[in-house]
């Protein structure tokens, strides 16, 4: 069974209470957080609950201590997934701007979803490496280049991208508010803002 509201005819209040999972998934430096605060921030006004679970955060403490070998990103993933399936079942638009770089690490955070009936949308924002390396907002690409850091994803990690994401965003060709209008349209579209 879903929980998705028909947007036809629901009332704004049911829409704004219904839950769901939004997996932000790009390399690093793509704008996943960027675009996941911009539309948290619209998403807000219009009277949604939303919690943002941002990777970084998120290895401060519930994943405190986990690497970036392929089994600790796996069990950051479902840990993620799992929190945030709780949530989006409690009526909170959930954004996790996680790289989450297999396939089969989201696969099993949908099919969980799945399982519970919650709404889960998979979102490629998919700026490429060459522009995130560019931005590099916190010095790993920079860091890898050098020879200081390896297993950075997109480099010298792989990243699986998404084969059919429900959005895909070519994020650096467009500015910010224009990709959180396309996630938000999305959203709509599904009944869900
Ligand atoms: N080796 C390596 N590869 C990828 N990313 C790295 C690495 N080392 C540190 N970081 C920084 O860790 C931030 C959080 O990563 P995630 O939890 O989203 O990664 S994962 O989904 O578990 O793969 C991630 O944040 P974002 O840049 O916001 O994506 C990176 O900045
Ligand atoms: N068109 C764009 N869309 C999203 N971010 C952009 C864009 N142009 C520049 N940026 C910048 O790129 C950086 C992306 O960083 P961040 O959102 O932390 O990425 P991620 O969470 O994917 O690692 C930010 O400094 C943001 O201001």
């Amino acid at each position: 069974m879903t929980t998705t509201v028909d947007a036809a005819t629901a009332p704004a209040a049911a829409v704004a209470a219904a839950g769901a999972t939004v997996w932000l998934t790009g390399l690093p430096s793509a704008g996943k957080t960027t675009i996941a605060l911009a539309l948290a921030d619209r998403l807000r006004a219009e009277g949604h609950r939303v919690e943002i679970l941002d990777g970084d955060e998120i290895r401060t403490f519930l994943s405190a201590g986990l690497g970036f070998s392929p089994e600790d990103r796996d069990t950051n993933i479902q840990r993620i997934g799992f929190v945030a399936e709780l949530l989006a079942s409690n009526g909170v638009k959930v954004l996790a701007p996680v790289i989450a770089p297999y396939a089969a690490s989201r696969a099993a955070v949908a099919a969980r979803h799945a399982e519970q009936g919650t709404p889960y949308l998979e979102v490629h924002v998919a700026t490429p490496v060459e522009v995130c390396s560019e931005r590099d907002v916190k010095g790993l690409y920079a860091k890898q280049a050098a020879g200081e850091i390896s297993g950075l994803t997109g480099v010298d990690d792989p990243y699986e991208a998404p084969t059919a994401p429900d959005l895909r965003i070519q994020a650096h060709t467009q500015p910010v508010a224009d990709s959180a209008a396309a996630l938000h349209a999305l959203l709509t579209e599904r009944g869900l803002a």
